[in-house]
């Protein structure tokens, strides 16, 4: 199974997310930043890092939120959520990432997988 990183960013209310390109595997659906955890990495780490990677944003880890096994026709991942803070809330994030409301949350699609994680941001 893909052990899968994945940062929660939060700030005042507001989380981070981008849609998927075309051409990749649940191409169109909404994410949070996120990706392949390398053999030496904390999940905490990897998400910091996969967030720098693709939103150009650093991030701190704050918690974590259930960790959520799911099988796609395309892969086997177990998704680590971690819950992070932006170190500069003013950073701007790089194309696809924006900030979306937590109330605007659930008028996106995002892979089965984050059904559980989105439940909980919805509370
Ligand atoms: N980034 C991200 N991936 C997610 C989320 N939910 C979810 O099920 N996934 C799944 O986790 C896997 C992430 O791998 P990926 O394709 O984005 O990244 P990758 O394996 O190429 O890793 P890499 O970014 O290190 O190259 C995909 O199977 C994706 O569908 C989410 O909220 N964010």
């Amino acid at each position: 199974m893909k052990q899968i990183a994945i940062a929660v960013v939060e700030h005042q209310d507001r989380f981070l997310i981008g849609q998927r390109p075309a051409g990749v595997a649940l191409a169109g659906l909404w994410e949070f930043p996120g990706g392949k955890m390398h053999a030496t990495e904390t999940p905490e780490q990897a998400a910091v890092r996969e967030c720098l990677e693709e939103t150009g944003l650093v991030v701190a880890a704050k918690f974590r939120y259930p960790d959520r096994a799911h099988v796609y026709a395309h892969d086997a991942v177990q998704l680590h959520f971690v819950a992070c803070e932006p170190s500069d809330p003013s950073a701007v994030p790089l194309a696809p990432f924006r900030w979306i409301a937590r109330q605007e949350l659930s008028n996106f699609e995002f892979p089965a997988g984050n059904r559980e994680l989105l439940a909980i941001l919805a509370q």
